[in-house]
């Protein structure tokens, strides 16, 4: 009896704790919130797990240090400041590291690492690019690697050189025969959209040729970034979508007529034309999409249109802008470099001369012979990343030790390639200098060089449209530099912008002022006969 009673008081006595915490809360509810933050912000500054490693305070309580340093559209220039400021390890937000030495790469990049999952924004999440875990990345890399083999891409080069030919023509017509100065940033992209969404899906958009932005396609992409990035760099803000049901509205949808949900929508309508073909017993043209249709998933069954639309999408948005960044960039260093200039326009034209180059373009085999020409390209992407962000992987249990402290599984760690390209340790004293000829100088050297690389990605998640990027990047660019001289050119009257740059997670750039002059070479005769189809 005494016991009933004793436990009835005590669970009185609970409910009224409870109903006082209840009315505590209610009253101070501002209090009570200011308490859980401070508490949040001090656990994550002295008891974080990442607490034992350098970064700046902010970086090191909240999430939004990093998304401000995306906002500034030149993270890669601060990720290298902090760290100088900080050293090869810097905490860049509570959960995230970000490390600077080359030597880290094999670790932080290991082949079976998982990535952080983007599905909910990225709109191609059956795909290669948005598989987050490592044995689904394996399973889906299976069915598209041979897509992208050289012997693939080999059989859609004739495609890339008719591009070429357009590019050539329209410049001559609009720029080298009135002698006007023109930004050469908008046809880099142009020309690297027109080659993947011809071979990606079977079509290309024209941009070129029309000199314009079909259909604001590359201003619907590029608004689309940033929204990733937001969501990416607040996982708080992701998980609020997550579990209130909100996340559908994340998703780009074919119905919208921006950003990623507007190239789905163009996507589809062409996928669908090109799918009903296929289905009639017409493979068509060797391109991607052919390729894709014939692939097989691991059961045997064909990859669905859903899965085959994800690829095609993915070629679209990870093989134009990179493209065009280095399009760009290879331009830039060449006049900012006279030297490395001469020495190109010489192994070009020299290569011509003796017979040894295929006109109007010159063909694959015959470009991988062009050793100085080859180095420049290494080291145009060595210092200026397409992709200039510290691409980010999940550290897989237990974790590992780096600068002599534990870096626990679960944590978020990423190198950006920008920095990791302008180590000393890897690449002597003048490692912020662009000079081709370190690629050549000596072998041991070079494969350590190689071993390093970091342009084109690393680990089990290299780019794997590089061959064709790489076709692309020295087609334009060996036929541009010896059908013409490309002068560098002063802004014209009322433009203040040369040379700009913006990190969007990619390198977007205008202002690259050209002027062209014909160049009398015996190539001009095949290029003036050659008709663009
Ligand atoms: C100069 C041009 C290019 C550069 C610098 C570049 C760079 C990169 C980088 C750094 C990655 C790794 C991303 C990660 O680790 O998550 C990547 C992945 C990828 N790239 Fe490229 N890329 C270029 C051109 C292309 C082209 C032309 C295509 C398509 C034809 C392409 C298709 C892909 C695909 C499908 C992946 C995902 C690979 C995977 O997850 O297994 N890229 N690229």
């Amino acid at each position: 009896m005494l016991a009933d009673l004793k436990s009835e008081l005590l669970n009185l006595r609970t409910i009224h704790a409870v109903l006082e915490v209840y009315h505590i809360i209610r009253t101070h509810w501002a209090l009570v919130l200011v308490g859980i933050l401070i508490f949040r912000y001090i656990r994550r500054l002295y008891f974080h797990p990442l607490s034992a490693f350098p970064g700046p305070f902010l970086a090191r309580i909240s999430n939004v240090y990093s998304m401000a340093i995306y906002f500034s559209w030149r993270e890669h220039e601060i990720h290298m400041e902090l760290h100088k400021k900080y050293g090869p390890v810097v905490r860049l937000s509570p959960d995230a590291l970000i490390i600077s030495d080359p030597k880290y790469l094999p670790i932080v990049y290991h082949m079976r690492v998982n990535k952080p999952d983007m599905s909910e924004t990225q709109g191609a999440n059956e795909s290669v690019l948005g598989a987050a875990h490592y044995k689904e990345h394996a399973k889906r890399k299976r069915r598209v690697a041979g897509a992208y083999s050289m012997t693939n891409v080999r059989r859609m080069e004739h495609h890339v050189d008719g591009h070429v030919i357009r590019l050539i023509k329209t410049f001559d017509d609009l720029y080298a025969k009135t002698g006007k100065v023109f930004d050469y940033a908008p046809w880099a992209q142009y020309f690297a959209y027109d080659v993947v969404s011809d071979v990606a899906f079977g079509k290309p958009l024209g941009f070129v040729e029309t000199n314009s932005d079909v259909f604001g396609l590359l201003k619907m992409f590029q608004q689309g970034i940033p929204i990733t990035a937001v969501f990416t760099k607040l996982p708080t803000l992701a998980w609020f979508f997550r579990v209130t049901g909100l996340k559908g509205l994340l998703k780009p949808k074919p119905n919208q007529n921006f950003g990623i949900g507007g190239l789905m929508h163009f996507k589809d309508k062409l996928l669908a034309e090109r799918y009903e073909e296929f289905k009639k017993g017409n493979g068509g043209r060797n391109d991607f999409l052919k390729f894709f249709f014939e692939s097989k998933n691991e059961d045997g069954s064909p990859m669905s249109l859903n899965q085959v639309g994800a690829e095609a999408l993915v070629i679209m948005f990870a093989g134009s802008d990179t493209t065009s960044a280095a399009l760009r960039e290879m331009i830039n260093f060449l006049h900012l470099n006279p030297r490395c200039y001469k020495k190109v326009v010489d192994e070009i034209d020299a290569a011509y001369a003796e017979g040894r180059m295929t006109t109007p373009v010159p063909n694959f085999d015959e470009l991988s012979q062009l050793t100085y020409v080859n180095a420049v390209f290494k080291e145009t992407l060595r210092l200026a990343a397409a992709v200039p962000v510290a691409i980010q992987r999940i550290v897989d249990m237990p974790g590992f030790e780096i600068d002599g402290k534990f870096v626990p599984g679960g944590t978020l760690v990423g190198i950006n390639s920008y920095v990791c390209a302008r180590q000393k340790s890897l690449y002597g004293e003048d490692a912020e200098e662009f000079r081709p000829e370190r690629w050549l100088e000596d072998e041991e050297k070079r494969k350590e060089l190689e071993r390093y690389d970091h342009s084109f990605g690393y680990g089990s998640r290299p780019c794997l449209g590089k061959n064709l990027a790489t076709m692309e990047i020295l087609k334009v660019l060996c036929t541009l530099f010896h059908l013409f001289e490309v002068k560098e050119a002063d802004a014209p009257e009322g433009c203040t912008y040369k040379r700009e740059k913006k990190n969007i997670g990619l390198m977007l750039q205008r202002g690259i002022w050209l002027k062209l002059v014909r160049k009398n070479v015996e190539a001009w005769k095949a290029m003036d006969q050659a008709v663009v189809a």
